[in-house]
């Protein structure tokens, strides 16, 4: 079974606003609500690509269940600790550029988290375990770790998608994948990264910590897989930008879903791509159909 963790689930909030006026009244044109968070997006990519998948984490309040209705109609399985406090409400803000702001997200209790450590013991060898996004303040900053050793004790794969010193943390214990953005990667290593040379000596260095595959993904400049075997590019397909998030994680949802069954990576890349690309030209994540048709238009060139 493939689980995935979200931490810090989140409404994703749409707000397109034609021209915002700063310390004035602006409207929105046709807002709209989605259930976010960077797992969660996961699961919903792998259901399009028809693979099953169990999403995890902490949901609490009115705009919990609005992600788990939502999850529900959209029929992802779902185990969810419930807790206390709302889960948060991120803005996504579309006017001449993107603008996000997030929410920090809510404060947990003990045995709350304790149920979700719990729910842990159910991982096996065989499973592949998905942990994506920020974490709610109130949790070690550890906390990652933790749960990497707990799932890889009882012997799963692991794929992290996060940032900073929880995903450096975490390359020791041998992820399946990273997939940072090229600005994780240069906060990373405290460095600014020009040419595609530059960021595949900082991907080799991931590697070198323990990664087993790093994409790193450019937005419309593309992305970089970068392998032991050898390291490949793939471009970005033409089309319009309309929503470009959760495209991240469906690159993460796209490579996992074909390299668990093909354990082929540079497939994997492909549609890797292609699933990031196809959210990036639609309102909400995609939907097989687009990903499916631009999986042939993608390119993948051995560097
Ligand atoms: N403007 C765009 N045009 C085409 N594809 C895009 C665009 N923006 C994002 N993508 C696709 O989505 C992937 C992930 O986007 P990126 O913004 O790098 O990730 P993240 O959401 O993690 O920051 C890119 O590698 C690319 O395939
Ligand atoms: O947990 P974080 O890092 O705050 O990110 C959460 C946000 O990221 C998303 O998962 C989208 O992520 P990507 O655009 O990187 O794929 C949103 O759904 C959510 O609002």
């Amino acid at each position: 079974m493939i689980y995935t963790i979200t931490l810090n689930p989140s409404i994703d909030f749409i707000v397109p606003v034609k021209h915002i006026e700063l310390g004035g009244l602006s409207y929105m044109d046709n807002d709209y609500k989605l259930p976010g968070g960077k797992g969660i997006n996961v699961s919903r990519i792998l259901k399009a690509l028809s693979t099953d998948s169990v999403a995890l984490g902490f949901t609490g309040g009115f705009t919990g269940r609005f992600i788990e209705d939502s999850l529900n109609q959209l029929d992802v399985h779902t185990n969810f600790v419930h807790i206390q406090e709302d889960t948060r409400i991120n803005i996504k803000l579309k006017s001449d550029q993107e603008t996000e702001i997030n929410g920090r997200g809510p404060t947990l209790t003990n045995e709350e988290v304790n149920q979700l450590l719990q729910q842990l013991e159910q991982v096996k060898e065989g499973d592949t375990v998905i942990l994506s996004g920020s974490k709610p303040p109130s949790l070690p900053g550890d906390f990652y770790e933790q749960l990497i050793q707990k799932t890889s004790r009882q012997g799963a794969a692991f794929v992290i998608d996060t940032t900073g010193a929880a995903l450096e943390a975490s390359l020791r214990y041998k992820p399946l994948l990273v997939k940072p953005n090229i600005h994780e990667l240069e906060a990373l290593f405290d460095v600014k990264l020009k040419t595609d040379e530059d960021v595949i000596t900082y991907g080799k260095k991931l590697l070198e910590l323990g990664a087993e595959h790093v994409i790193i993904s450019m937005g419309g400049d593309g992305a970089l897989l970068v392998t032991k075997e050898g390291n490949y590019k793939a471009k970005a397909p033409e089309g319009k930008l309309i929503n470009s998030v959760g495209a991240g994680d469906s690159m993460v949802a796209g490579f996992i879903s074909s390299f668990l069954k093909s354990k082929d990576p540079v497939e994997s890349f492909k549609t890797s791509v292609a699933s990031g690309s196809a959210t990036a030209f639609s309102e909400d994540l995609a939907a097989a159909e687009a990903i499916e048709n631009l999986c042939s238009q993608v390119q993948v060139k051995k560097l």
